[in-house]
């Protein structure tokens, strides 16, 4: 992808023939509008605005075409949530991007309004149509990309708005387009609903369901290690791997996010979304090829797989201090702490225990796969003492991929030392951008 251009993916599998002509191979020329529904919560400040500045930075949005709309109830102006984002673009600041800073936030405006009634969607509808008159964009060419930065709950209402409000037309490359946050819906049933009203409104090519794990590095990385490797081909099921432990930890809690948070838990917020799509990169067979398709089948073969959760392999916990915070409810049991086994019942892993962990308001943050083997069979050095061999794929902080292994302490005696191989990225691929566009 060129800088500044955009790759437009067919995805003929999805197509319906009433919509073919909007995902022709059009080139896209029409300005393009950014909006951030929820833009004065956690998600937008901390990841959504970040990800939109690195992309600026990097040449993926050009000023002359793009414009980014914040909208949210809360009302403040355009200053003042540019001040609330400002902190959270550049973590490196000592490498002096404030200039790039300033223009950013020039480009992005604010517009207050409910989520279901249209007055608000009608103002917001006014201002991307001046944006895109301003830039003399064609009629039928402009393209609009609405991010739901917001609670699940509200989804099919601002579906509804935006197809009542702000939908642009599309005969010239235009397009108009959402992305949807996890957790899409709080079981089976609500997120078939929550599929089919929003199915109702937007043809399947014009949705977008977004999970930020997967555009991590190291969660990225996953294929490549496994399938790229002859090393693991051998390793990596039943008769050597003693478990697999998929960890998330937070060291700080909801911290004004009980709207959302309450209302999910940590559950639906990081195991069922997250730590899931982790868990079917770990277990899943080689997919056919790269496709989305081939790979989502892999995935689902291991999700089919997974054998119903036992109470007793459950713990739930909710952190002393939870209830203090104001937006979540007095006598919430929501649970901030959870620990899963689960069982996969198929060939390669029958009685491999994948042990899936998350946590806020813990004593670190950290994301990491760990995959211990098995002891080695016939041991003459009482390697036990020393601890098994691990495989641990840190996603994050400080990437790294590295090994645990038993090795012969240096020196005379013949005696053995747990030690490591490893490959810290921070270390390796110094300078690369990968942090920057990934890790927001
Ligand atoms: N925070 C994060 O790091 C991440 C969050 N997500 C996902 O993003 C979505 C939003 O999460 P997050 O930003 O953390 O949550 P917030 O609690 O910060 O909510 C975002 C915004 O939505 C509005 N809002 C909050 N609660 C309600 C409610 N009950 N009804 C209507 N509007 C409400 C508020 O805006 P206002 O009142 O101004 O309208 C708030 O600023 C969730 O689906 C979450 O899973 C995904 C990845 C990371
Ligand atoms: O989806 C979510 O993820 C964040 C953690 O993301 P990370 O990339 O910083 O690990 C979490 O804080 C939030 O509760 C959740 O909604």
């Amino acid at each position: 992808m060129g800088s500044g251009q955009w790759l437009m993916e067919k995805r003929s599998s999805f197509r319906s023939d009433s919509f073919s002509k909007e995902f022709e191979n059009v080139p896209e020329t029409g300005c393009l509008s950014i909006i951030v529904l929820g833009a004065s919560g956690d998600l937008a400040k901390k990841k959504t605005f970040p990800a939109l500045f690195n992309l600026y930075r990097q040449g993926f949005l050009q000023s002359n075409e793009v414009h980014i709309f914040g909208y949210a109830r809360t009302k403040i102006s355009d200053d003042e949530l540019r001040s609330r984002i400002s902190g959270y673009l550049c973590k490196d600041a000592s490498t002096g991007h404030s200039e790039d800073v300033s223009k950013f936030l020039q480009l992005i405006k604010y517009v207050s309004g409910s989520y279901d009634t249209e007055e608000g969607f009608q103002l917001l509808d006014k201002e991307i149509s001046e944006h895109e008159l301003a830039k003399n964009s064609a009629e039928g060419s402009s393209r609009r990309l609405f991010y739901f930065a917001l609670p699940p709950s509200v989804y099919p209402v601002v579906c509804k708005m935006i197809k009542k409000c702000c939908m642009n037309k599309s005969d010239l490359g235009g397009w108009t387009r959402i992305v949807v946050e996890k957790p899409f819906g709080k079981d089976l049933e609500s997120s078939e609903r929550l599929s089919a009203q929003i199915g109702e409104l937007f043809e399947e090519p014009q949705i977008y369901r977004i999970d930020h794990y997967l555009g991590k590095e190291l969660v990225q990385n996953m294929l490549v290690l496994r399938f790229a490797n002859r090393l693991f081909l051998p390793l990596w099921n039943r008769d050597n791997i003693a478990n697999v432990q998929i960890v998330f930890r937070e060291d700080f809690g909801t911290e004004g996010r009980g709207g959302y948070f309450d209302e999910y838990g940590i559950i639906r917020d990081i195991i069922q979304n997250h730590l899931l799509q982790v868990l079917c990169l770990v277990a899943m067979e080689k997919p056919v090829s790269l496709k989305p398709e081939h790979i989502r089948d892999e995935k689902v073969k291991v999700l089919q797989s997974v054998l119903p959760i036992k109470d007793e392999e459950v713990v739930l916990g909710q952190y002393q201090g939870y209830r203090d915070d104001p937006t979540v409810p007095d006598h919430s049991n929501t649970p901030t702490f959870a620990t899963v086994v689960l069982h996969i019942h198929n060939e390669r892993w029958e009685g491999v225990p994948f042990i899936l962990k998350a946590g806020k308001a813990l004593n670190s943050r950290k994301a990491e796969i760990r995959v211990q083997f098995k002891d080695v069979p016939g041991d003459i050095f009482k390697c036990k003492k020393q601890g098994r061999n691990e495989f641990v794929i840190r996603l994050q902080p400080s990437e790294a991929i590295y090994m645990k292994l038993t090795v012969k302490q240096p020196g005379l005696e013949m005696s053995t030392a747990q030690s490591e191989l490893d490959l810290s990225y921070r270390q390796r691929y110094q300078g690369l951008p990968f942090r920057r566009l990934m890790s927001a």
